[in-house]
């Protein structure tokens, strides 16, 4: 059972409905929401968008972006992020799309899987779980949850334990306002920020850093605007800004609104704050106050209830992260939630659930928080000096190559992840996919990756980094072919895996790189255990 039909949602429920899961929505809305929201996604995440088997209809409906620009208060770029067009994971490293648009796609994919149900107008009240009682009990109501931030709570590597360990065959009942209670064998929270899922185990967001209001607005424009094909964020804390082009003729500003503003002011005054961009007419499409958060929730399950997007962590958009982390945690949780609920694995596989997920996604919010101060805090004084103090800093080759590469997600030792003490070992990283629809090729399920093919060393483009870029290249004469040990051999029959012997160049030099002659790579495509050469 998925609670709430946002994208987060509709994707977890059309990663389960592929691994043989019959999933039912519940949406208290109904139809596509229109407000203002994500528009960037990294190529991580459109890899999540490919497992999900909607990467063709996104690269419709959603254009890559050069990257990010730093802007000082009279529009003049003082520092710029590139991003590639073609990223480790497969696809451009920055895409931009409207929100509305992926909701649309998501929802007819859902509509054509006999697998998944959809049902909207619908209000979850309760969850009662198999037991009787959640681990912390909690009370679901529609209650701003964001006002219970700030409270006393563990942080996101503390937390109580998942409550209780249910049998597959348990089942909880979701109490709907009408009164009707529908069956789950688990469900997932995708209900957003004021998460009745979450109220129901009793889960808070902690605040890791003060709210702010924004003022976004969408317009079409016929004539074409002049832009570099990347987001700008204006450095001036008198008045920051983010400005993009999203697709075709439709454009988006946000502002940061003063302490005291309202939003008809900044509504009335929409037309002088935009016109430094737009000198003519617009079609304006939406223009609303929104208040972007920064929190992550204490705990993240109990039993198989799951919280996952907005439920679990809320990211101030300065770096496009938002939507990225809720694909992420569906990601992370479907494949292993299938195998437990269809295929008999081990309850506890969903246990690391939480340990995989929160420290990433705290990490992306801290990151946001640091652009968001760089965008908007300290005096006048303070943003003239930065224009030459972060041009400065990116001069440096080695502090501009980890700017640009961004979060690289690697997970800790767990019970999928059997992490070796070697830093250059993939263990607990994703391996890259050398180009979209590759990851097709190790088929659905466990994948033993080793190597195939002789080396052909030699330079590579920026694009074909591996993830743990930055780490010194082992060289050509570390040979990556030889038998696979036993041990791995034999897990990766255990688990049904696919054995694929690579002969791309890519992977071979990823290979390479990690000093390993084989890697047992997850559903998920995180390296669970290696062999080293
Ligand atoms: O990091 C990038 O390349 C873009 C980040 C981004 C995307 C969309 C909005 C925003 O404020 C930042």
């Amino acid at each position: 059972m998925v609670v709430g039909a946002g994208p987060t949602g509709l994707v977890a429920a059309l990663l389960l409905a592929r691994r043989g899961v019959d999933v039912t929505v519940l949406e208290r809305r109904a139809g596509v929401h229109a407000l203002p929201r994500a528009v960037h996604l990294d190529d991580e995440s459109v890899r999540i968008l490919q497992a999900a088997g909607v990467s063709d209809g996104f690269a419709a409906i959603s254009r890559p972006a050069a990257g990010l620009r730093l802007l000082d208060a009279r529009l003049r770029p003082f520092a710029a992020f590139h991003r590639s067009s073609r990223g480790v994971h497969g696809w451009a490293e920055s895409t931009l799309f409207d929100q509305p648009d992926l909701e649309a796609l998501l929802r007819a994919h859902v509509a054509a899987d006999p697998r998944i149900t959809l049902r909207e107008g619908v209000d979850v009240v309760r969850i009662d779980p198999p037991g009787g009682s959640f681990s912390s009990v909690g009370t679901a109501t529609a209650e701003p949850d964001v006002a219970a931030i700030g409270s006393p709570s563990a942080g996101p590597g503390g937390g109580a334990a998942a409550g209780g360990d249910p049998s597959p065959g348990d089942s909880y009942r979701v109490r709907l306002a009408t009164g009707e209670q529908v069956p789950a064998s688990a469900v997932l929270g995708c209900d957003g920020a004021r998460s009745t899922v979450r109220a129901a185990i009793g889960a808070r967001l902690r605040a890791l850093g003060p709210s702010q209001r924004w003022f976004v607005v969408d317009v079409r424009c016929a004539t074409p605007l002049p832009t570099w094909g990347g987001v700008d964020q204006v450095c001036d804390p008198a008045r920051a800004a983010t400005f993009l082009a999203l697709t075709g003729d439709r454009y988006r500003w946000e502002f940061r609104m003063r302490s005291g503003e309202t939003a008809s002011e900044l509504a009335a005054q929409v037309p002088s704050l935009i016109t430094r961009w737009a000198p003519g007419p617009v079609e304006m499409l939406r223009a609303e106050e929104y208040t972007f958060d920064a929190a992550v929730a204490d705990r993240w399950s109990d039993g198989r209830v799951f919280l996952l997007g907005d439920a679990a962590h809320l990211t101030p958009p300065f770096i496009g992260q938002g939507l990225g982390a809720g694909l992420r945690d569906a990601h992370n949780l479907a494949w292993k939630l299938a195998a437990v609920l269809h295929d008999g694995a081990p309850g506890s596989w969903v246990d690391g659930y939480r340990s995989e997920r929160a420290p990433h996604a705290t990490t992306m919010i801290r990151g946001a928080l640091r652009v968001g101060r760089a965008m908007t805090g300290g005096s006048g004084a303070v943003a003239a000096l930065r224009r030459p103090l972060v041009a400065g800093t990116l001069r440096v080759p080695a502090v501009r190559r980890r700017a640009e590469a961004g979060l690289v997600t690697r997970f800790g030792p767990g019970t999928l992840v059997d992490r070796r003490r070697d830093r250059r070992d993939p263990v607990g990283t994703p391996c890259p996919q050398p180009w979209p629809g590759h990851d097709g090729l190790l088929g659905d399920g466990w994948a033993l990756l080793t190597s195939g093919a002789p080396e052909q060393p030699g330079p590579e483009p920026r694009e074909t980094m591996p993830p743990h870029a930055g780490l010194p290249d082992a060289g050509p004469s570390d040979a990556v072919q030889g038998p696979v040990p036993s041990e791995l051999a034999r897990r990766a029959a255990d688990l049904g895996a696919r054995t694929v012997a690579t002969t791309d160049p890519v992977l071979l030099r990823w290979l390479r790189t990690g000093r390993v002659r084989a890697v047992l790579l997850r559903p998920d495509r995180i390296v669970a255990a290696s062999a080293p050469v």
